[in-house]
């Protein structure tokens, strides 16, 4: 009951100007710390980030760091008066932070599990990092990465504080990707919930799909959409034939919730209003995956209608695809807490699951979720 609550009071406790500003890449250099740059680039083994000293007319000094992926790296200008226990107090918000390395007048931050968020988009992944200590007073007041892909115009933001707020992306008609929208305490009992659920009579099985088990595991709430026929029913006929379990109000509440923000957020109203009356819930191993489809099997009438599809991502990021058809495919990273919404005339979008990223699980739901779930809420039947 509290959840759409929370929720509805989420864009008043971060007025406008507190939204992730998203800078220009000439901007974000212009941020960067003097005399500093850095490439980051994601190799098998996490992330390589390098960085190099800048002198005006050469690179005279190089380093390179392998930074696994549940540590991450960071460089600022400080004062040398504060002290490095002061900086890891102020820096341990982001995670376990510990000063490896302070030389004239950078520190180097070392975080352990950081609430880090490396974007890489468009299918590539590499991008360049440029990376701000804000001082304030001898305050370490804030630190955020902005970044964007090397070569490339497309600017991307990089989102190290734990407090931001949700950042919308248009990524193309009819499609959204809110990322950050779900707060872990909301993240934490959406995953209870459902796991919960899952695990009882009725739950997570193994679907077989034109003859091969599928990469995932899945049970459906509301409505079961049956492999075999390719419609939605009220009993798992294609498995063990129990009744589905029906759909609790809150996710269908919260699904609303966020549309109604979208529209607070956007100024307008982006998609047709929703009922869902069905949400399928799919938790993929590390291995796991979904290959290219198209969501077709509601009805002729919610379809046409264009009303969408609203997807949650709890637990591991996963690279996630998308296009028009299968020849032109973007794709995009979800990660715990996004939220990704195709509808209107992108409702017939092809997507899946490349791949899943292991050990990107949140600390706080480490306990309670391995790997990665997914909920679609949607609406099959329009009245
Ligand atoms: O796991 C995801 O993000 C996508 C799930 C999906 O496409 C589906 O259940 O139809
Ligand atoms: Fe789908």
């Amino acid at each position: 009951m509290l959840l759409p609550m929370q929720l509805a009071s989420k864009p008043k406790n971060y007025p406008e100007h507190q939204w992730p500003l998203i800078l220009p890449p000439q901007q974000a250099r212009a941020v960067a710390p003097p005399q500093m740059g850095f490439g980051g680039k994601f190799g098998p083994r996490g992330l390589l980030l390098s960085c190099f000293l800048l002198r005006p007319e050469r690179v005279n000094r190089y380093r390179r760091w392998q930074v696994p992926r549940h540590q991450a790296l960071f460089v600022g200008g400080v004062p040398p008066e504060m002290a490095s226990q002061e900086i890891e107090e102020h820096m341990g918000k982001y995670g376990e932070a510990r000063v490896v390395k302070r030389c004239r007048g950078y520190v180097y931050v070392r975080l352990e599990d950081p609430e880090v968020r490396w974007h890489a988009t468009a299918g590539s992944s590499t991008g360049l990092f440029l990376i701000e200590v804000k001082t304030n007073e001898h305050h370490v007041r804030r630190a955020h990465a902005i970044c964007h892909l090397c070569g490339l115009s497309r600017q991307w933001y990089c989102k190290v504080d734990p407090e931001y707020p949700p950042r919308v992306r248009l990524l193309m008609d009819g499609v959204v990707h809110i990322e950050n929208m779900l707060s872990m305490e909301l993240q934490m009992n959406l995953v209870q919930q459902v796991m919960s659920l899952g695990g009882g009579s009725a739950g997570f099985y193994t679907p077989r799909f034109e003859g091969r088990e599928m990469k995932l595991q899945t049970f459906c709430l509301g409505r079961h959409w049956d492999t075999r026929s390719h419609e939605y029913c009220d009993a798992r006929l294609d498995h063990d034939n129990l009744p589905v379990l029906a759909l609790p109000s809150n996710l269908s509440e919260l699904a609303q919730g966020i549309l109604s923000d979208l529209d607070q957020k956007c100024g307008e109203v982006i998609f047709p209003k929703m009922e869902p009356d069905t949400c399928i819930v799919n938790h993929y191993s590390a291995s796991g995956s979904l290959g290219l489809h198209q969501d077709s099997d509601e009805s002729e009438a919610s379809i046409s209608a264009g009303i969408p599809v609203l997807s949650m991502s709890f637990g591991c990021s996963a690279r996630f695809l998308f296009g028009d058809d299968g020849n032109s495919l973007r794709s995009t990273m979800l990660r715990s807490g996004d939220v990704f919404i195709f509808g209107n005339s992108a409702r017939l979008l092809q997507h899946g699951i490349a791949k899943v990223f292991p050990r990107t699980v949140p600390k706080r739901l480490k306990e309670i979720l391995k790997g990665r779930l997914n909920l679609t809420l949607r609406q099959t039947e329009v009245d």
